[in-house]
C-alpha cells in the first residue's frame, strides 16, 4: 500500500484501537462477505479491511456489485452471508459517521433547492422533531459552503448549477457531519476533467487532514490513480484487492475476466484493452480469497466487445 496514513492525521484521529473501530483500527471490516439477489449472487468470499485515512477505489465492469457494495457499506442492502461491521457495529449504528455522495442523483427534487439547504440537510438532516436554525448551522453551512469551494453559489437553486459545482455542494453536503468514512459512487461521472480533478482534490484533501475513509466508487481509475492506495477490482469471474500496481495488470485482469486483457501504462496513465464491460454480467461460480489470488471466472463471462478505456 502507498501510504495508508496520512501524516498530517493526528493519531488519535487515526487510532490505533479507535473508539468505534475494529480490534485492528478498521473502520470497515468485512469477512467471508456475499451479496446476493434472490440466486444472482453479486459477488462473495470478500475479506477486507479499510483503514482510516486510506483511499480505496472500487473498480469494475457495469453489474459487478459496486453500487450494492456501497449499499451494503450504508445498511442499505444485508449481506447474504459472512459479515460486515461499519466503526466496528452495524452499518446503520454507524450511518452518522458515513458521508456519501451518490451519483448524480436525478435533479427534480432538488432543483430548487439552495446550496446551502442541501448543506444545512446533511448537518441537521439526521434528527427527528424540530431542526435548530441557530447562528451556529448557519455558520457552519458557511464554512463547509468556502471548504469545498462553493460560495460563490450558496444561494443559487441546485437546477441551476453545472454538474461540477452540483458535485462540489454534494461532497458538501457528505462532509457536514463530519464523517470518518465518505462513500463515493461514480462523483465524477459527467464531469469534465478539470471538475474531475477539483471533486478528486476535496476528497483526497478531507482524508489527509481529518483521516477520513475514501471508498471511491468509479469506473475511470485515471482521475484518482495517484490517490489510491488499494483498489477493490470486482468482475464477473470474482474479485481481487491490492495496490493499483497489484491489481491493474494484465495477468490480473484476464484472470478476472477469463479471457485477453491487456493493461497498458501510457504517459501514466492506464489504459485497458479488451476488458468486456458489458450491463448483464454472469453469476459467480466460484471463489477464493481475495488479496493476491484472483478468482476463477465464471463460465460465459467472454467479452461481447473490445474497449479501450484511457
Ligand atoms: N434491488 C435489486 N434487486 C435485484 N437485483 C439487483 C438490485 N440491485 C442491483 N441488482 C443487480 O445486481 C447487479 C449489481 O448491480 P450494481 O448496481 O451493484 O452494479 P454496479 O457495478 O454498480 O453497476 P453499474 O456500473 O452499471 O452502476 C446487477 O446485475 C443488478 O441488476
Amino acid at each position: 500500500m502507498r501510504q495508508p496514513v496520512p501524516a498530517a492525521v493526528p493519531r488519535a484521529r487515526l487510532g490505533e484501537a479507535p473508539a468505534g473501530g475494529s480490534d485492528s483500527g478498521a473502520v470497515v471490516s468485512l469477512r467471508g462477505a456475499e451479496l446476493s439477489y434472490g440466486t444472482r449472487v453479486v459477488w462473495q468470499g470478500l475479506d477486507l479491511e479499510v483503514r482510516p485515512g486510506e483511499f480505496l477505489a472500487v473498480l469494475g465492469p457495469n453489474g459487478s456489485g459496486k453500487t450494492s457494495f456501497v449499499r451494503a457499506l450504508l445498511g442499505r442492502q444485508p449481506l447474504s452471508a459472512g459479515t460486515l461491521t461499519v466503526l466496528g457495529g452495524s452499518p446503520r449504528e454507524a450511518g452518522r459517521h458515513v458521508g456519501y455522495v451518490p451519483q448524480q442523483a436525478e435533479l427534480s427534487a432538488q432543483a430548487m433547492l439552495r446550496a446551502r439547504d442541501l448543506v444545512r440537510f446533511g448537518i441537521d438532516g439526521h434528527r427527528f422533531g424540530p431542526r435548530p436554525r441557530t447562528g451556529a448551522v448557519r455558520r457552519r453551512v458557511d464554512e463547509i459552503l468556502a471548504s469545498v469551494g462553493a460560495s460563490a453559489y450558496a444561494d443559487v437553486p441546485l437546477g441551476m448549477l453545472s454538474g461540477g459545482e452540483r458535485q462540489r455542494v454534494r461532497i458538501g453536503q457528505a462532509l457536514a457531519t463530519d464523517p470518518r468514512i465518505l462513500l463515493c459512487d461514480e462523483p465524477l461521472l459527467s464531469l469534465d476533467l478539470n471538475h474531475q480533478r477539483a471533486v478528486t482534490e476535496l476528497v483526497d484533501a478531507r482524508r489527509r487532514s481529518h483521516g477520513t475513509a475514501v471508498v471511491f466508487v468509479t469506473h475511470e481509475i485515471n482521475p484518482v490513480l495517484g490517490l489510491v492506495d488499494r483498489v477493490l477490482y470486482l468482475a464477473p469471474g470474482g474479485h481481487r484487492i491490492g495496490t493499483p500496481e497489484e491489481v491493474l495488470t494484465s495477468e490480473s485482469l484476464s484472470r478476472l475476466y477469463g479471457t485477453r486483457v491487456d493493461v497498458l501504462r501510457v504517459q501514466g496513465r492506464v489504459v485497458v484493452v479488451g476488458a468486456p464491460d458489458g450491463p448483464a454480467a454472469p453469476p459467480h461460480h466460484t471463489h477464493e480469497t481475495a488479496h493476491e489470488t484472483a478468482h476463477e471466472t465464471a463460465p460465459g463471462a467472454v467479452p461481447q466487445t473490445e474497449e479501450v478505456r484511457p
